[in-house]
């Protein structure tokens, strides 16, 4: 057997291991749903804080005191986050400190199963198959690490993270800038020719490819058409990519 062309596969989660409709139709209104509970409830908590001040920052503000600064008290204040939540959320918005604090919402419902990841058939078996051949498999998606964490955790196919040797998120950079594959290249060890990235959308597959990364477009039920004109490989199933 020939030996597979790359030594990691990195993946995007929606639209890719799993459904936009499962993130649009359920995961993000159990946010809307929770969101100002949660605030009240854990607004002391000292884990907010940093998630606060990268809202401001995300927002254009120095910090979270600077941007409030405006507000008369706590309760102002949570408004005016929870605002700019829904705003944010409203426009599909992938803002690392939005995707933060949805992270830290969805902890409950993962831990308590009212949320239970949605992953494509194929899923399980690929990063069985995979990882049984000697490729290591990371994800890279604008979902926080705590939400991958949870989410690939607490999946109807079971604990699934096992499969996983890391996980990068818009910390690292935009999933559309190449400089960030470029960072994700080193911080996995490989040369960027060793690397598989699939995902659902074209700028982010183009900005993995200007380094060099091996692409695949992810054509799933219910994913947004693509413009003809592109450049990558399509798959409809994880099994049509072929380790050698
Ligand atoms: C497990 S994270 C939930 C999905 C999410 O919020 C998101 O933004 C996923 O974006 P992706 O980059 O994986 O397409
Ligand atoms: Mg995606």
């Amino acid at each position: 057997m020939a030996a597979p062309a790359w030594n990691v596969i990195l993946l995007d989660i929606e639209g890719t291991t799993s459904s936009v409709s499962y993130v649009f139709d359920v995961m993000f209104p159990y946010v809307l749903r929770e969101l100002d509970n949660y605030l009240k409830c854990e607004w002391n908590d000292p884990a907010l804080a940093p998630v606060l001040d990268q809202i401001a920052q995300d927002a254009g503000c120095e910090d979270f005191a600077t941007w409030t600064a405006d507000c008369a008290d706590e309760a102002e204040r949570r408004a005016e986050v929870a605002a700019e939540i829904r705003r944010l959320m409203d426009g599909d918005i992938k803002a690392t400190g939005l995707k933060a604090l949805q992270g830290m919402i969805w902890k409950d419902g993962f831990e308590r199963g009212e949320l239970v990841a949605q992953v494509y058939d194929d899923v399980p078996e690929a990063l069985e198959a995979w990882t049984s051949a000697g490729l290591r498999v990371y994800i890279y998606s604008s979902g926080s690490i705590g939400a991958q964490k949870l989410f690939f955790g607490h999946s109807e196919a079971g604990n699934l993270l096992k499969y996983f040797s890391g996980h990068f998120d818009t910390t690292t950079g935009p999933k559309k800038e190449a400089k960030s594959y470029d960072t994700i290249a080193a911080a996995v060890g490989e040369a960027a020719e060793k690397v598989l990235f699939i995902s659902d959308i074209v700028a982010e597959l183009d900005a993995a490819k200007e380094i060099g990364m091996d692409t695949r477009l992810s054509i799933r039920p219910g994913n947004k058409p693509v413009e003809d004109g592109h450049t990558h490989e399509a798959i409809t199933s994880f099994a049509q990519v072929s380790i050698g």
